[in-house]
């Protein structure tokens, strides 16, 4: 008996199960493609992780598309200090995600789009997955120069970057995700993945900035919505499935069980900013005594995102050592964290000396200290 198509019993049937059932397969026509209507970074990650956990794709590839508001999205094994302004992005409201893919920091507003493409780890093949985006393209403006090169990116005319790539990979399935840029801010997506913090040493992986264009620079009529309904025609052509594109809310419970609970794990500091490989800043700055300027000295190492070691050097006439060690140590433990440092600064203020010079200047260096945060 045929299953009435609907995208709860694909999914009901797809989860958990090593077989499709019975007369299944000509329900979903060997695949599916989705949309969300989200625009929440944390919300698309997390039908990301729940497709890759849940799903069995066995015979059924998912193509996942999705776009965010204004936010940055780093790999898995980066360091969001180095990567981008976290002071801007708190400024300007754009979120910061750490995906559970790894590869470099990417900027997503809503002239960008996302497409995820979910198979069986043997059926993974990104260099298959351009190649059908590169074919989209061609249907929409056969006069699109773009390539896919050896890193997966997809290049403009030889040498402006509109698509970048990341992947995961499982025990039995696998995704593979990359960007598309339409109508994204240039400008806004440069001075945001451009970090003003100096001083950083770790071994997290570094992005490779490269020059980026729209495509809708090349040709007006290219917007998201063209975009997405052409990869989403070559896909269904591609696989012969059914190419009706499923909206599906990534906060709907009945349909992805448990994922609100994905979405919270993603927002939270320990995965966004907990996860960042162990650092070290080693930085200096001057502050006025008097006519004269004094160079401090900071070192600070980063684990798991909280200050392990954090060493102020202050020439000792300016502050006192004990007042300087007491500093130090009001800092070991806390969250290396902007965000965080309301609490640091209760913290601070506590612990600060009474004596109106000194106070005045324990102040002026937990400011310096909380600006390289
Ligand atoms: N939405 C985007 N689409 C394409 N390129 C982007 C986008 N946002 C930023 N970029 C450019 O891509 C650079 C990061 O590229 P990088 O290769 O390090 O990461 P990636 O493309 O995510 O993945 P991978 O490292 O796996 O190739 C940024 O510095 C910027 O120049």
């Amino acid at each position: 008996m045929l299953i009435p198509f609907s995208l709860k019993n694909c999914f009901q049937l797809l989860c958990n199960r090593k077989v499709p059932a019975a007369g299944f397969k000509d329900t979903v026509k060997n695949g599916l493609i989705l949309q969300s209507i989200s625009n929440d970074v944390y919300q698309n990650l997390a039908v990301e992780d729940w497709i890759h956990d849940h799903m069995n794709l066995e015979g059924n590839p998912i193509l996942f598309l999705w776009r965010n508001s204004p936010s940055v999205v780093i790999g898995r094994h980066q360091n969001p200090w180095q990567e981008c302004n976290l002071n801007l992005m708190r400024k300007e409201g754009v979120k910061l995600a750490r995906r559970r893919s790894g590869g470099g920091t990417v900027y997503h507003d809503m002239g960008n789009i996302n497409l995820t493409f979910f198979t069986t780890k043997s059926k993974y093949d990104r260099m298959e997955n351009l190649k059908l985006i590169v074919q989209a393209l061609n249907t929409v403006q056969p006069q699109l120069d773009v390539q896919a090169t050896k890193r997966f990116d997809l290049l403009l005319d030889g040498q402006f970057k509109i698509s970048g790539t990341a992947s995961k990979i499982g025990r039995t399935t696998a995704y593979h995700h990359c960007t598309l840029l339409c109508n994204t801010d240039g400008a806004f997506l440069s001075s945001l993945l451009n970090s003003p913090y100096q001083g950083i040493k770790s071994n997290a992986t570094t992005s490779i900035p490269s020059l980026v264009k729209n495509l809708l620079e090349k040709d007006s009529t290219l917007t998201c919505e063209v975009l997405m309904s052409a990869v989403a025609a070559e896909y269904a052509a591609y696989h012969r499935i059914d190419g009706h594109i499923h909206l599906v809310d990534p906060e709907d419970e009945t349909l992805f069980p448990g994922i609100n609970s994905k979405a919270k794990d993603l927002q939270t500091w320990e995965w966004v900013y907990g996860k960042t490989p162990k650092f070290t800043v080693n930085t200096s700055f001057n502050v006025l005594d008097g006519q004269s300027c004094l160079e401090i000295k900071v070192h600070i190492d980063i684990k798991n995102g909280r200050i392990q070691i954090c060493n102020i050097e202050v020439p000792e006439h300016w502050l006192p050592l004990e007042v300087c060690e007491k500093l130090n140590s009001c800092f070991i433990d806390s969250k290396f964290c902007p965000v965080e440092t309301t609490m640091l600064t209760s913290i601070l203020l506590r612990t600060c000396p009474q004596d109106h010079e000194l106070y005045k200047k324990w102040y002026i260096l937990c400011e310096k200290i909380k600006g390289i945060m």
